[in-house]
């Protein structure tokens, strides 16, 4: 076993770390004017500047050092080969081969992969053309309008992010709505104005057993069947997305319309398989194939770029950098751009879901900081919210900015403002301004002795906090499809890094097994065992409310 921490490569950085937090990123750029140049990629999607964080040449060299030393290459290789890397669950992970669209078998426990992705693709592809094209028809005869997508977690995050980004693209020829939340109110919310008649549901779950989702679902079918007064109708409004085809066929869906997903998929990285069947219904299968091959460059690209010009490697190395050697807690996704307004959301459990975690592959406490919190919020709305929070706290909050050179809106004059705000928040948080500097500057301005001595210290910003910025030509299924996939694998090198399972997410059981327990004692009106004070004071607050 050898641990992170017994790495050379892992000590020289601890050493060099203490070092570099002495130093100014404002003062690295004086020193190097070719500073932008050395810390910067072109990437066919996007331009990912990464040279206002805490780093020098030396830096990058010892973290590119530790990923050699983590065997990165090797277990980058391991997962295009579809070794079970998810230790835990004895799966593969493989999501990278529902964007390889050659026709080259891949062999997986003696199935042939390629085929059955390349099946599932003609499977989504003549569903969504019958729905979109009037032809698939609801029990009274009429074509769909709405489509519900019921699910939650991975079975919901990708599709509406992406659903939502490019919606620009869409032909409305059918409408797109979800509901993940077991709160009555989102679904009442989401049928209110829609017609039984025209209905579709997709229930997408990958184990179909999840509480919420299947809670949601027979309240669906609940509506539909009150509307139709004929249970049959179910197979004409419910499709589902499901590796558990028994649960989904005892739901009552017919079997030609369950679409399979596979254990080597994980569900937060799911949205390239018919989990992303809501988009291939709203934009087209053809926008849905861009998707899946602007993932797919990103995949040749993370799997051939040497680790010195690898997007994905250098975001990971960079998040370890900010986080475990440098000490942040949080990292904050701002994307300028509207159409991303569920990125960060998305990322959240992409990110937090893989890697929040404290013990390493060998079950041991790794003694370190794994990854920080993910938030944020579109950027122009963060400036207006908790920007001071970046800018003044004593916390340092490395942020990803992320933005497009061209706008997809057909309304003209807003862009360039958007943008400004892009680089100059970008620039206030790495150069900051000192209390001389204010001084001076509310001297200018004609301000008293004593007004300056009052305010000059609250205005002074510190500077010095790391952001990453992420420039794509324009937002498109394309760019989306590559963004997210640049994401996807920053996560699963940030895991190989820091030596953690990267693909179960045992955390959220424990909650999930209470639940239930609460649920039966609340359905039957019978005490709880055991339970801490606080736990029982609060049922028995709620019962003697409620009923
Ligand atoms: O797709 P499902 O099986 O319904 O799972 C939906 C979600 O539920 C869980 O709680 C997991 O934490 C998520 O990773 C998963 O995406």
């Amino acid at each position: 076993m050898q641990f992170r921490q017994n790495l050379k490569s892992w000590q020289e950085l601890l050493i060099h770390a203490k070092d570099m937090k002495k130093q100014n990123i404002k003062d690295l750029f004086s020193e190097n004017t070719e500073r932008f140049n050395d810390f910067s990629l072109k990437v066919p999607a996007f331009l990912f500047d990464y040279s206002k964080n805490l780093i020098t040449e030396r830096t990058m060299k010892g973290l590119f050092t530790l990923a050699r030393d983590c065997q990165l290459e090797q277990w980058r290789e391991k997962m295009f080969n579809g070794e079970r890397i998810n230790t835990t669950e004895d799966r593969s992970v493989l999501h990278v081969a529902l964007r390889d669209r050659s026709t080259k078998p891949f062999i997986l426990d003696g199935e042939n992969l390629t085929d059955k992705v390349n099946q599932a693709l003609i499977q989504i592809k003549a569903f969504t053309e019958k729905v979109r094209m009037g032809q698939w028809l609801g029990y009274s005869g009429k074509r769909i309008k709405d489509v519900v997508n019921i699910g939650v977690g991975g079975s919901n995050l990708g599709p509406q992010m992406v659903t939502e980004a490019l919606k620009q693209y869409s032909d409305n020829s059918v409408n797109v709505h979800y509901v993940s939340n077991v709160d009555g109110n989102q679904i009442a919310d989401v049928l209110r104005p829609l017609d039984p008649e025209r209905t579709l549901f997709i229930i997408s779950s990958k184990t179909f057993t999840t509480t919420e989702t299947m809670t949601n679902a027979n309240t669906a079918m609940n509506w539909l069947v009150s509307a139709a007064f004929d249970q049959t109708a179910v197979s004409k409004h419910f499709v589902a997305v499901s590796a558990n085809k028994e649960n989904a066929g005892n739901f009552g869906i017919d079997n030609e319309n369950i679409f399979d997903i596979w254990d080597w998929v994980g569900g937060r990285f799911s949205l390239w398989s018919a989990i992303g069947l809501p988009i291939a219904l709203d934009l087209g299968f053809d926008k849905f194939i861009e998707l899946l091959e602007g993932a797919h460059e990103i995949d040749l690209h993370f799997k051939n770029a040497p680790l010195e010009e690898n997007a994905p490697v250098i975001m990971a190395l960079l998040s370890l950098w900010n986080c475990t050697f440098l000490g942040s807690q949080s990292q904050a996704i701002l994307p300028y751009d509207q159409p991303l307004h569920k990125l960060t959301a998305y990322l959240q459990q992409a990110e937090m879901e893989s890697n929040g975690k404290s013990v390493n592959w060998y079950g041991e406490e790794v003694g370190y900081s794994t990854v920080p919190s993910i938030w944020g919020e579109i950027g122009i709305n963060g400036q207006h919210a908790f920007y001071q929070y970046l800018h003044q706290s004593n916390n340092v909050v490395p942020a990803d900015f992320i933005g497009s050179v061209k706008s997809i809106t057909s309304v003209q004059g807003h862009h360039d403002t958007l943008m400004a705000n892009f680089f100059a928040q970008m620039e206030a948080l790495m150069s900051g301004v000192n209390e001389q500097q204010v001084r001076e500057d509310l001297k200018a301005k004609g301000r008293t002795q004593e007004y300056i001595d009052k305010v000059a210290p609250h205005k002074v910003h510190k500077g010095n906090r790391p952001t990453n910025a992420i420039l794509l030509d324009q937002i498109s299924a394309k760019s989306l499809g590559s963004l997210i996939a640049l994401y996807e694998h920053k996560i699963f090198s940030q895991g190989i890094l820091l030596q953690i399972c990267s693909f179960d997410q045992w955390g959220v059981e424990l909650g999930k097994g209470l639940a239930i327990n609460i649920l039966d004692a609340l359905k039957t009106n019978t005490e709880l065992d055991n339970r801490d004070s606080s736990t029982t004071g609060l049922i028995n607050y709620y019962k003697c409310k409620g009923r």
